[in-house]
């Protein structure tokens, strides 16, 4: 039977990444996506804007809304200090199944907690299924009309406090209009563009960096 991409992009880091290092790994993904097949990875030019925005929150606790295969997962989890937490949200289970794959080839499983599910149902059940209170950083790249509920949703449950950072993907494509207008009026939030490109391609994209201010 035919493989899917996901598949072929997990082939490829086996065969081209060296097991435990996940800097590899991101690598490997990055050629195959720009050699072979394009796929939404955050990719490595907007990948290093989140490494930057990564390594200034040095975050203990860290939710990731829309796994895909895992290679922005490898790409925060090797920038977490020891003890901290990622968890990260994927509703497909066949991307699911790849993700914990490249996960684990990158060796930063003990960082990782791959929820199969949708962001809608799990916010709310965040501090009781895993003890934890707040987030010190979100990372979406979901459903992109999902960015503005559940924000709203993880205000309402108490999970952002002061200082919380929000960096959203694809602010502008796909695009994300209703929550850019509402991180960049709200007094609540302190919002900042960095202006990059749709991964692997000259088309504008960008992340959006917004601090809840409590
Ligand atoms: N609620 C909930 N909870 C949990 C979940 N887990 C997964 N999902 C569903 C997420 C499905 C994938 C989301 N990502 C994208 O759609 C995406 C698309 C492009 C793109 C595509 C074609 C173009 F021509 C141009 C740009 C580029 C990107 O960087 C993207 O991230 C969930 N939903
Ligand atoms: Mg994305």
């Amino acid at each position: 039977t035919q493989s899917t991409r996901p598949q072929r992009l997990l082939g490829a880091v086996q065969k081209n990444a060296t097991r435990g290092d996940p800097r590899s790994v991101v690598q490997a993904i990055d050629q195959f996506c720009r050699q072979k097949e394009w796929a939404m990875n955050v990719g490595d030019e907007k990948g290093c804007i989140l490494d930057s925005v990564v390594s200034e929150v040095n975050p203990a606790t860290v939710l990731e809304l829309g796994t895909y295969c895992g290679y922005s997962t490898v790409r925060i989890a090797s920038l977490l200090p020891p003890h901290a937490k990622l968890i990260t949200l994927e509703f497909n289970p066949d991307f699911a199944a790849i993700a914990r794959q490249v996960i684990a080839w990158a060796g930063v499983e003990d960082k990782v907690h791959l929820v199969e599910g949708a962001s809608g149902d799990w916010i709310p059940k965040m501090t009781e299924q895993f003890g934890v209170k707040t987030f010190d950083l979100v990372f979406l790249d979901h459903w992109k009309d999902r960015y503005l509920p559940d924000t709203m949703l993880m205000e309402e449950c108490g999970l952002l406090r002061k200082g919380s950072i929000l960096l959203a993907d694809n602010v502008i494509c796909p695009g994300t209009p209703d929550y850019l207008e509402y991180v960049r009026s709200s007094l609540r939030y302190e919002s900042q563009y960095f202006k990059s490109h749709l991964e692997y391609t000259k088309v504008e994209d960008g992340l959006e960096k917004s601090v809840f201010l409590g």
